[in-house]
């Protein structure tokens, strides 16, 4: 018998598979009881059903940890809860290293991990062959263990989630399709969905898109982007093997191999570097439990290394050998939250391969963001609006998660860049930089030269946990900005217009400083959320009475429109995402001055240009709007130009740059340089669980000027004090580098992690910046301690400073 579908529900959830399951399972417990579950088949039967299982809790950053760690915890409960077996066992997992560069991987990790309270340990081989007795160990190099880690049965587990929703007021309806989301006036208002060939409405102002590898497809019918794509991923299965006692999960990430050991059978998967994308004319609406083709030549070298690494796997029969698809996205990480392009439109979608561990974490997170209307805490690096629209073309997707499968068990060098789907985006002056020895990377599909190589260096990355093969040209170019003057390419920068009658009005409202100030004015400022955490980090330049130009970092631009169309009511204003329209060109440097002079006819001195101020100028044969602020904390102009100037405008400066001595340089360049100046990073060191005040930007709030979001958090923080501080530490030993995560130890105890890190060519050693827990003490009082930071488990002395170690008192900048 079918189930009736209600004609209304507060939430449709779209695709009954872990993810959707855990959705409807965490609204429900909020208290959300007319949540509507529609799979269009049955239960798990996409991808679900034949995922692994593994529930490894230590991931990339602090809250993608705490969400992995919530899944664990869940899924231990969950059997009380419901009643259903979830064959979740807590049986620990190993990783082992066979190369240096994974040891100080799997050490840095374990690091993190102790900084973000996972169980972890250090084992060493002998270790390793006593809770492994199988594994041929001659050639490992290192090992860890996280006792807590484990695995658990998918399906099982979804489908108590499924239960748990129903217990709480839940309708889980199988064999629906729903055919379209209904949408009003830029927002969700129902869902069309089909049963047994008869059409049905549902009235919701929420849709989840948890449809799995369908996704894209769905999310397209309502231009929303969702950029994903499935790919194949292959494990086998061993027939029963005698005397198989409990194991923990092994991972060997070196040779791409997973194992895990389930009554008494061996299941070991792969993380191939080459995958095979699947589905690339669409996926058939049939799909239900199904497998794709076996394709032994595809999987026979992970099979070789599996045998030489556990020999007994020569002699055990292969019971399956398994195909199935499931979805990768562009950067190898899910999708979380509410589509910029339509209000009430939500993903949960995307997992990687890493589903079950992430999607308990990943229901509750969405879940609360869906009751709360904002993040519980900080997930920008999950956030669908880091999606370009771009990158829901289906070519761009198949070639790139043809590479993004492999990079769950990739090595993950600091720098690594993507070697697929490049090329893009691309500046006007791109020709020009490569000709010069630019090496590029990628950034929201913009390619930026990250450094430059010289006359016959390879232009390659060379990765490495150490010094990698362009630390000297980044030191030449760290030197130049400080001591003469560099050009940096920043024509990825976003680029908003934000015009009309009440544009001030409008901005006044969103940013925390002072945006009444004269034309050709710029101000530095935050966007603030109402807890005072950062919602955007931006420049606004006043460009008349009723029209501003905002300037974001490339990544965010997409979030900050969104932040931006969703806080504008009845005001009249228009905006515009102008990022094609403008190159720029930046010139920094003390003798950047010198530079503008051989090149325009106007006058930069400090009377006529001074430092926050734009002003249009004539440039070669062109003209160029120039900002006068900095990212490197030197003397310098950002220049605006028109796109089709912008290669005549390169041309006249690096002409006249010759005399000066001008250096190309590299986003390497720019980031070493603005962490010596302790400028701040959205996404590192500032994110929208980052107060303002705490994160040090306070002389950039102006409470005194009146209403805007966030004014009150930032009033009770005044009244209240800091808990933490951010601040700035150098390594007294000039020789280890800092990237970010590593562990920040104060007085022998960890507190925290670095936000982010790199060198400080001027200063002599890695910088780093991280928060410093600090209630009740006095600037002093935290200066006072005795700092350190761990590197993949060795702990090294490092200054703290609250001030830039760089020209505290900007006075390069103003020079
Ligand atoms: N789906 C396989 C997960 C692999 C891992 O957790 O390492």
């Amino acid at each position: 018998m079918t189930k009736p579908i209600p004609s209304k529900a507060r939430a449709v959830i779209v695709g009954g598979g872990v993810s959707g399951c855990s959705v409807a399972y965490h609204l429900a417990k909020l208290g959300w009881t007319d949540v509507v579950l529609l799979e269009r088949k049955q239960l798990t039967c996409g991808t679900t059903w034949h995922a692994a299982g593994l529930i490894g809790q230590l991931r990339a950053s602090q809250n993608m940890t705490r969400l992995a760690k919530y899944s664990a915890d869940l899924y231990v409960k969950l059997e009380a809860e419901t009643g259903i077996g979830t064959g979740m066992r807590q049986n620990g997992s190993m990783t082992v290293a066979l190369t240096d560069e994974r040891k100080e991987e799997i050490y840095r990790q374990a690091s993190l991990a102790r900084a973000f309270d996972v169980d972890v340990r250090e084992i060493t081989v002998d270790e390793v062959k006593a809770m492994y007795p199988h594994l041929n160990t001659a050639d490992i190099k290192a090992a860890v263990h996280l006792p807590l880690d484990g695995q658990c049965d998918p399906a099982n587990i979804a489908m108590a989630l499924a239960k748990g929703a129903r217990q709480n007021g839940a309708t889980v309806i199988e064999g629906v399709k729903v055919t379209s989301v209904l949408t009003k006036d830029g927002r969700v208002t129902g869902v069309a969905c089909e049963q047994n060939g008869e059409t049905f409405t549902i009235e919701t102002e929420n849709v989840v898109n948890a449809a799995g590898m369908w996704g894209r497809t769905l999310a397209d019918i309502s231009g929303v982007t969702l950029p994903l794509h499935a790919c194949e991923h292959f494990y086998i299965v061993t027939e029963p093997i005698p005397n198989l006692t409990r194991l923990p999960v092994l991972r060997v990430p070196d040779e791409c191999t997973y194992y895990k050991e389930d009554a008494g059978k061996m299941l070991i998967g792969a993380f191939e570097l080459k995958a095979k994308p699947w589905g690339m004319d669409g996926i058939s609406e049939d799909f239900c439990f199904d497998q794709l083709p076996e394709d032994f030549d595809h999987f026979q070298p992970i099979l070789e290394n599996a045998i030489n690494r556990m020999p007994m796997l020569e002699t055990a029969g292969i019971h399956t050998f398994f195909n199935g698809p499931e979805s990768f996205t562009p950067d190898d990480r899910y999708y979380l939250g509410e589509a910029p392009e339509l209000k009430g439109y939500w993903v949960a979608a995307g997992y990687n391969s890493i589903g079950i561990v992430s999607s308990g974490g990943a229901g509750m997170a969405l879940a609360q963001w869906m009751n709360d209307g904002e993040p519980p805490f900080d997930l920008w690096e999950v956030d669908i609006r880091r999606a370009q629209p771009f990158q829901k073309n289906r070519a761009y997707l198949q070639d790139r998660v043809s590479e993004t499968l492999g990079l769950l068990y990739a090595d993950h060098f600091p720098y690594r860049q993507m070697a697929t789907a490049r090329g893009v985006r691309r500046s006007p002056i791109h020709e020009h930089l490569k000709a010069r020895g630019a090496v590029f990377g990628e950034v929201a599909g913009w390619e930026r030269a990250n450094w430059f190589a010289r006359e016959g260096q390879a232009r390659e990355y060379r990765y490495s946990w150490k010094r990698q093969n362009w630390f000297e040209n980044q030191k030449e170019e760290h030197l130049a900005v400080r001591n003469g003057v560099g050009l940096f390419d920043m024509t990825s920068f976003g680029k908003i217009r934000v015009e009309g009658r009440d544009a001030l009005a409008f901005l006044q409202k969103l940013c925390a400083n002072q945006m009444d100030v004269a034309p050709g004015r710029i101000v530095y400022t935050q966007m603030l959320n109402a807890h005072g955490g950062i919602e955007s980090d931006l420049t606004v330049t006043r460009l008349s009475q009723t029209a501003f130009l905002l300037v974001v970092p490339g990544a965010t631009l997409q979030r900050d429109l969104a932040w931006l169309r969703k806080h504008l009511r009845d005001e009249f204003v228009v905006i515009t995402d102008v990022t094609a329209a403008e190159s720029v060109l930046c010139v920094m440097g003390p003798k950047a001055r010198e530079l503008m002079r051989k090149v325009s006819p106007n006058d930069f001195s400090n009377a006529h240009h001074p430092f926050a101020t734009a002003r249009e100028i004539e440039i070669g044969m062109g003209l160029a709007r120039a900002h006068r602020v900095t990212y490197v904390g030197e003397l310098g102009w950002e220049l605006y130009v028109s796109t089709d100037q912008a290669a005549h405008v390169f041309e006249a400066l690096e002409a006249a740059g010759a005399d000066v001595g001008l250096r190309l340089c590299g986003l390497h360049t720019l980031d070493s340089c603005r962490i010596e100046k302790a400028f701040r990073h959205f996404g590192h060191d500032i994110t929208d669980e980052d107060h303002v005040l705490e994160a040090g930007l306070g002389f950039a709030v102006r409470t005194k000027k009146g209403e805007f979001i966030g004014r009150d958090a930032v009033l009770r923080k005044e009244k209240e004090g800091l808990k933490r501080r951010m601040v700035q530490f150098r390594l007294a030993d000039p020789e280890p580098l800092l990237f970010h995560n590593e562990a920040l130890v104060r007085d022998g105890k960890i507190v925290s992690t670095i936000t982010s890190g790199n060198y400080g060519h001027f200063l002599g050693g890695a910088i780093g910046m991280g928060y410093v827990p600090c209630a009740g003490e006095s600037e002093a009082d935290v200066l006072a301690s005795r700092y350190e930071i761990e590197i993949a488990g060795v702990r090294v002395k490092a200054e703290a400073s609250l001030a830039p170690m760089y020209d505290p008192k900007a006075e390069r900048v103003r020079a």
